[in-house]
């Protein structure tokens, strides 16, 4: 059995962090461990509140579990404060894992999920062991420091990123403009690649970042190489986002039925640059 874990927040409404990790994680075939970093009191309107895991507590949740576990590939999610993404990080420092860390800083109805004073320390810490990260426009502005308002901008930024050690970025495209949701993907070595999707015109976007990243790890946990992991991953979000569940009054959650159903209905397309 493949075993995979997550790192990153619990949403008691089920639609993103911890949640849709292992509902990803469940539909793609991977045993999905976890370790909390902060507990948010969260439905389809938003975040209500937030109470933060110590940081011993989420090292001693991973060590606990990778004593145990071999563990092939690891996501990161809300890490909320430096001083967890400092734990975690110890964690990681003499670990042989495939990593993905989703840059995760603002839920989708506004609330902050990582403190400002954890920028840096994402930067300094995490992005340099990263195998990809997936940051959305606004993480990735944040992150390399530029204002990004085109596709011109999002490769400058990309390549700032990849300047901290990164081996991958993925640029995802949902918060662009455009009838075609492209994610632009940028590597280490110079190569890169567009994957563009057709744009669902839909509120139902809890998640979508949670499960892109989830799934990317699910793949990476299966053995997929790096590229066809991040572009079944592509495919998997957008069956996610196209067959809604409707549930709740504002940002309804993913679909983490639909890949099953559909995925030899969905298109992709790979476009290399
Ligand atoms: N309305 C949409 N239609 C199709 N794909 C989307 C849509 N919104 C986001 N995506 C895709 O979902 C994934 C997550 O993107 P994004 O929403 O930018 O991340 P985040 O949730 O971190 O803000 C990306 O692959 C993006 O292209
Ligand atoms: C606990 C937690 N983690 C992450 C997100 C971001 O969600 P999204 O995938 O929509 O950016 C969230 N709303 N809550």
């Amino acid at each position: 059995m493949d075993i995979v874990m997550t790192v990153a927040g619990s949403d008691s409404g089920g639609g993103a962090g911890i949640q849709a990790d292992l509902k990803t994680f469940q539909e793609l075939g991977v045993f999905g461990t976890t370790a909390i970093t902060a507990l948010t009191a969260q439905n389809t309107w938003g975040v209500e509140g937030i109470v933060s895991v110590e940081q011993d507590f989420v090292k001693q949740q991973m060590l606990t579990v990778l004593a145990d576990f071999p563990v092939r590939a690891l996501k990161t999610g809300m890490l909320f404060s430096a001083e967890i993404i400092e734990g975690v990080a110890q964690v990681l420092a003499d670990k042989d894992m495939l990593l993905v860390i989703d840059p995760v800083m603002i839920a989708k109805g506004g609330a902050p999920l990582l403190q400002r004073s954890a920028i840096e320390a994402l930067k300094k810490h995490l992005l340099p062991i990263a195998t990809v990260i997936t940051p959305n426009i606004p993480e990735a502005a944040e992150l390399s420091g530029i204002e990004i308002t085109s596709a011109e901008d999002a490769k400058k930024a990309a390549h700032i990123l990849l300047q901290t050690g990164v081996n991958c970025v993925v640029m995802k495209g949902g918060h662009l403009e455009g009838d075609q949701a492209v994610d632009a993907v940028y590597f280490a070595d110079g190569t890169s690649f567009m994957m563009e999707s057709q744009r669902i015109r839909t509120k139902q976007t809890h998640g979508t970042g949670c499960t892109f990243s989830a799934a990317i790890t699910a793949f990476l946990g299966k053995g997929f190489e790096l590229k066809e992991a991040i572009i079944e991953a592509k495919k998997y979000v957008q069956l996610a986002i196209s067959h809604p569940l409707n549930i709740g009054n504002g940002h309804g959650p993913t679909n983490h039925f639909a890949y099953k159903h559909y995925k030899n209905q969905v298109e992709v397309m790979v476009v290399e640059a």
